[in-house]
């Protein structure tokens, strides 16, 4: 039987070298906006769990103070306070006074049939209208962006920022580490080699053909056979959120894992912005590598430091089949951030 000392620092011990790396500690105030959501509750957990973030802030338009008493229980040292929109604790501005880094999940999910640039109508105006109080109390804050489509609501964001005169390329992300983490499960299952030793980069956006995963990339890519195997290996990684949105048949989509992917890229940001050099991960930011064909917006692994985005590596050497894959995201991802602008333009 395990003892009590034991069992504590088992609870303590990260069970995920890479979710709960740490260094040096520093102050980070960190804001989850949709908090009380199906993405939100269990970030918010393993955001608390985090050793980097020194106070959590827990907004959502509905339980997010309930949900902030129940995390704050957990007997780690983050300082954790829930924001309702009428709470005595006061509002999203009181949430976001402070934060270095806001990540937002808030939004609709999908349901089965529907695709993510459907959640467009629904989301934009969430994401705007929390963009527009991130720019004037935290301009200077890492925005890190889950809700969908994120094509689209990435480059919302941006122009949000751009009006308010406050944006800086180097502190957007779109978090794609859902994809990253999809396409090293589902390459392990195949190859035999651990989850954390497969490493695949997957490039482009967040949805269907413009997620391309770059299997050439992974040591392990070889053991999968090119025709039938690689082609439902892409299919999956490309696809994986419809599979769980069949899964949970009308009741949303992917949240833990989600939440688990989201945790990982905070405790990255926050690990670089203390000074941790050679921080790479890859994430949908304004980026100089498809431009010129209209796209401003593109993952590709980025390599963190202490203010942001510090270099967006190219997508380097691929495979005649990954060539077609990225000709097929790249008009397909014009066309989200395109709408995104041209709606923020129509609907500051
Ligand atoms: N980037 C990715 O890889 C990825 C993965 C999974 C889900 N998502 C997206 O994340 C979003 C959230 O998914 P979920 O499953 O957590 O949904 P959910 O419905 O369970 O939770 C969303 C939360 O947002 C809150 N909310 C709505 N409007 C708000 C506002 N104006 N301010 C603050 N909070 C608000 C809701 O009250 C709710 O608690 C969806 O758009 C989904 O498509 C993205
Ligand atoms: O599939 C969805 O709608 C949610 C998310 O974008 C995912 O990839 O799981």
């Amino acid at each position: 039987m395990i003892g009590r000392t034991a069992l504590r620092s088992a609870l303590r011990t990260p069970t995920s070298a890479r979710l709960f790396s740490s260094s040096a500690a520093s102050n980070r105030a960190v804001a989850v906006l949709g908090a009380s959501g199906g993405i939100g509750q269990p970030l918010s957990l393993l955001l608390k769990n985090d050793p980097l973030v020194t106070q959590l802030r827990l907004f959502d338009v509905r339980l997010a103070p309930g949900v902030a008493a129940d995390i704050g229980h957990v007997n780690t040292p983050a300082v954790t306070t829930g924001y309702s929109p009428d709470g005595p604790e006061g509002g999203l501005e009181k949430a976001l006074e402070g934060a270095e880094v806001i990540v937002i999940p808030a939004g609709v999910p999908r349901k089965p049939g529907m695709t993510r640039d459907d959640l467009f109508n629904t989301n934009a105006s969430i994401v705007r209208d929390l963009a527009k109080v991130a720019a004037k109390v935290a301009p200077k804050a890492h925005l890190c962006i889950i809700s969908n489509p994120v094509n689209s609501t990435v480059p919302i964001c941006r122009e949000v920022f751009k009006k308010a005169g406050v944006y800086d390329p180097k502190k957007l992300y779109g978090v794609t580490t859902l994809d990253v983490t999809r396409a090293s499960t589902f390459l392990s299952g195949i190859s035999g080699a651990k989850p954390s030793e497969t490493i695949v980069p997957v490039v482009g956006g967040h949805s269907g053909v413009t997620i391309v995963p770059l299997l050439s990339q992974a040591a392990q890519g070889s053991s999968v056979q090119a025709g039938e195997q690689y082609e439902k290996l892409v299919h999956r990684i490309q696809f994986g959120g419809d599979e769980v949105v069949k899964a949970k048949d009308g009741a949303g989509s992917a949240t833990l894992s989600m939440a688990y992917a989201a945790a990982v890229f905070t405790n990255s940001l926050l690990r670089a912005l203390n000074g941790e050099k050679g921080v790479k991960e890859c994430a949908y930011v304004e980026s100089p590598l498809y431009k010129d064909q209209g796209v401003d917006f593109f993952a590709t692994p980025v390599t963190l430091g202490t203010d942001g985005v510090e270099e967006i590596h190219p997508v380097g050497k691929i495979s005649s089949e990954e060539e077609k894959l990225i000709e097929a995201c790249v008009p397909e991802l014009k066309k989200n951030i395109e709408k995104g602008v041209s709606w923020c333009a129509e609907n500051p």
